[in-house]
């Protein structure tokens, strides 16, 4: 039999499928999808068998066999093989990449060195430097050890006996998986044999009579830690009676479990309101029919969506199938986590990024094996293995976290569809502010549209005061609070009731500026301005992490003139206890939330009422669930308006009407102010009126004037290099290639420089691709890479081709 196998090198010209000989012994073993380890030129490296084949093309005595197995079962099943195809043509990606994006980090390939003794007769030879790290023929010594522990002398003695053949390399490849084992013990004697031992013990040995007395009773074995706590014993008691053969140690596997410790109370599916109730009928139908549909969920912030969710999964798993939940940064949101885990308890595995590589690889296993029917994750669990998927869910559907933004250059979204069409299941889509593309889908019918329009309990959605920061400043007041705000937080300290503040940190950060000669300081290798960080006092580059101390005169004019620009949360913090002495802040951003588990410790804390106000960026705006939040304030609204991107007043409403919905959610109305210096944008404007729709036509004209999507594709060429002049031209000659091939209607702008025109000394430049309809787009894109693959792989030259671009920098 032969094994066509992907192997974990990716360069163009081994993007394609090797045959391995499977040897005798492995017959029955490797199936598609199991992970192998195969000889690749000089070295070795891990691959994936991907199909079995009777016969090669290439003649069979030239082919290699297959040197191991990594895997007993398959981690891919053949549905994901079968993704894994689509996606490499749909991203233009390599196929490893593909593959490998489909498995837990953990699982990738480490590959080792190892030295062996060239047999015992050489074992003499070993110059005395070395020879205590060699002891046998049988041990051997791992490389990369040595070149970190080893002195200099004991390196170049072992680059002697390697070249004089006393010494051999050789290559080894492993994984990075781990199992958490825990010791435990077990009796090795019978129970009668147990109590004779026990007698014969001396009076003194009350701690071994105790111990021997506890396996009397259980014979099952026992974590030693769980013991010494159980009978207050020690660790040299057992050891004791190890020793004398009355017990003995073993290893078991347990699951790493990073909610141990967490009581879930289970809850119970609450009674629908009409509209949820209309919603899950129209999906539940689909469900029964078993036909694939996607659904577009639009309901407004408070509508109770996730109500909807957990009981379109539960019919799901009734008719004993699986489901996926993705949400956005997921450790983001731990009250999302927590009602999934209150209503299937021990049925859900959690893949985010905040957990442990081997929390998620055992995260992973239990899917895999089977042990759990509901996955809920960010982005990477859309390729969770499950294999009889009912339903999968992607709520915040607009969110741009959706997009990987390295090779494979995925959206999950794309990625839910395609399974759901495999297994014929309903895709929900569920957001208050649905992306422009999706809304147009389900628009145009390709999309099933369904709409909840009220708040649970009809409570009424908050009221939107949008407040004019040109005409404070007029009126004199500087500082970054307007005096709208600032009366309405005072309300809601005297009243006890919460406040969210927002600060709009993309586009926005600290700088340093000189006052007189406007001198402002950038990273020396990227085109951008240093960014202040105050715990450590110095200016940072946050695309290279280039750093530098602050200079006390200004560079530029050597004067004293030097200042700090933009607003962090750390200054909204400081200027908000001048004006509201007694305030408690909670603040909530990438400084107070680094350590794991923080994040839900600050949420906790102003849950349980100990803060009056929760300050922070992005990663409050959403999900928040807290009945007593009554003010929303929203600090600069317009900040990301202007960043070059054609999507900036799409991000600016979604934003906007996400963080307004954390107010008034229960009982108690709500109340949103947002500050502004464009008060007459349409994209706040409507989020004054709550109107998703209005915004949603206004913006479609704009994006059909300009020719972007949704009726427009894109395709952005990125190129970058340390020579200008080679960027230019390959990007130059790029363009022109694209003109001679693709269709007329096809429009491409370019070369042009990428608006942070320089990156880590590397200059950029992009080619973009506007089309409705281009059917020779991925063989065009695909020679293109073929050319220049030979340059790529000798110089710095790079090409990236994005086909569904969401960073437009
Ligand atoms: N049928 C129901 N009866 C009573 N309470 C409900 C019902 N459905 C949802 N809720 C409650 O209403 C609140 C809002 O629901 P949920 O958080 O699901 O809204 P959402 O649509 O996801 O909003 P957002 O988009 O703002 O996150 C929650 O506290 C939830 O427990
Ligand atoms: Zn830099
Ligand atoms: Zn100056």
């Amino acid at each position: 039999m032969i094994g066509k196998v992907i192997v974990d090198v990716p360069t163009n010209q081994t993007d394609r499928l090797f045959d391995y000989i499977i040897p005798e012994v492995y017959q029955e073993t490797v199936v598609p999808g199991i992970r192998v380890v195969v000889p690749f030129g000089p070295r070795k490296v891990q691959g994936f068998v991907v199909a079995l084949s009777e016969t090669s093309e290439y003649e069979l005595h030239k082919l290699k066999p297959i040197e191991e197995l990594v895997d007993v079962t398959p981690p891919l099943t053949g549905e994901l093989l079968t993704l894994a195809e689509w996606l490499k043509e749909k991203s233009l990606s390599f196929y490893i990449a593909v593959l490998k994006v489909m498995l837990p980090a953990a699982m990738r390939a480490k590959y080792k060195k190892e030295l062996w003794i060239n047999g015992e007769e050489q074992l003499p030879q070993l110059p005395h430097t070395i020879a205590s790290i060699f002891t046998d023929t049988k041990t051997p010594v791992d490389w990369d050890d040595l070149q970190k522990n080893g002195n200099e002398i004991q390196r170049k003695e072992i680059a002697k006996a390697v070249k004089e053949k006393i010494l051999l390399v050789k290559p080894v490849v492993g994984t990075q998986e781990t199992k958490k084992k825990r010791v435990i013990v077990e009796p090795v004697l019978s129970k009668e044999e147990l109590e004779i031992r026990k007698l014969e013990l001396s009076k003194g040995a009350k701690k071994q009579q105790e111990l021997i007395h506890f396996f009397i009773e259980n014979r099952d074995p026992i974590p030693v830690t769980e013991i010494i706590e159980k009978l207050k014993t020690s660790r040299s008691t057992i050891q004791t009676l190890v020793q004398k053969g009355i017990l003995q140690q073993g290893e078991i596997e347990v699951r790493r479990d990073p909610y141990e410790g967490r009581v879930f109370t289970p809850s119970e599916s609450l009674p629908l309101t009409d509209e949820q109730g209309v919603v899950l009928q129209t999906i539940l139908k689909s469900l029964q029919s078993g036909k694939h549909e996607t659904f577009l969920l639009r309901g407004v912030t408070g509508s109770g969506k996730t109500e909807v969710y957990l009981q379109a999964i539960e019919k799901a798993l009734s008719l004993g199938k699986e489901a996926i939940v993705l949400v956005p940064e997921i450790s983001l949101t731990p009250q999302m986590v927590t009602r999934f885990k209150e209503r299937f308890g021990s049925e859900v595995a959690v893949l985010h990024s905040a957990l442990s590589k081997g929390e998620k690889y055992d995260e992973w296993r239990r899917i895999r094996e089977k042990e759990v029917k509901v996955a809920v994750g960010a982005r990477s669990a859309i390729f969770a293995p499950f294999e009889n998927l009912g339903m999968i869910i992607i709520d915040e559907e607009h969110e741009t976290s959706y997009k990987q933004e390295e090779s494979p250059r995925y959206h999950a979204r794309d990625v839910a569809i395609e399974r759901g069409k495999y297994y014929q299941c309903p895709v929900i889509l569920g957001s208050a502010t649905p992306s422009l593309e999706s809304f147009a889908r389900a628009k145009k019918g390709v999309y099933h549209l369904v709409t909840m329009e009220k708040r649970v309990n009809d409570v009424k959605m908050p009221e939107v005061t949008i407040t004019d920061m040109r005409e404070e400043l007029r009126d004199g007041n500087r500082s970054m609070f307007s005096n709208v705000l600032l009366d309405a937080m005072k309300l809601r300290l005297e009243r006890n009731e919460q406040i969210v503040l927002f600060l709009n940190r993309r586009g926005y950060s600290t700088f340093i500026m000189c006052r007189d000669c406007g001198y402002v300081a950038e990273c020396p290798h990227c085109d951008i301005s240093l960014t202040y960080h105050r715990a450590n006092q110095s200016l940072q580059c946050h695309y290279c992490g280039h750093m530098e101390t602050i200079p006390t005169r200004c560079p530029g004019c050597e004067g004293d003139s030097i200042r700090f620009f933009g607003s962090g949360t750390q200054k909204v913090e400081e200027e908000l206890v001048k004006v509201l002495p007694d305030v408690r802040v909670i603040r909530m951003d990438v400084d107070t939330t680094r350590k794991k588990g923080s994040h839900e410790k600050l949420l906790d804390k102003f849950g349980r009422g100990e803060g009056d106000v929760l300050l922070g960026t992005q990663m409050i705006a959403k999900g928040l669930d807290f009945p007593n939040i009554t003010l929303v304030g929203v600090l600069a609204a317009d900040s990301m308006l202007h960043l070059p991107d054609f999507r900036s007043a799409e991000r600016t409403f979604q934003l906007l009407t996400q963080v307004s919905g954390r107010a008034g959610r229960h009982e108690k109305t709500g109340e949103v102010i947002v500050q502004t210096y464009t008060p007459e944008h349409y994209s706040i404007q409507d989020v004054q009126q709550h109107d998703f729709v209005s915004f949603f036509q206004k913006e479609m004209m704009i994006r059909k004037q300009r020719g972007y999507p949704p009726y427009y594709f894109l395709a952005l060429i990125h190129v970058s290099d340390v020579e200008l002049t080679n960027v230019v031209d390959v990007t130059e000659k790029i363009a022109k290639f694209l003109r001679t091939r693709l269709s007329e209607t096809t429009m491409i702008f370019g070369p042009v420089a990428s608006s942070i025109p320089r990156i880590k000394d590397r200059y950029r430049y992009q080619c973009m691709i506007k089309y409705k309809v281009e059917p020779k787009l991925t063989e065009t894109l695909e020679e293109i890479i073929k050319t220049y693959q030979g340059e790529m792989a000798r110089s710095g030259l790079s090409i990236v081709i994005d086909t569904n671009p969401y960073m437009m920098l």
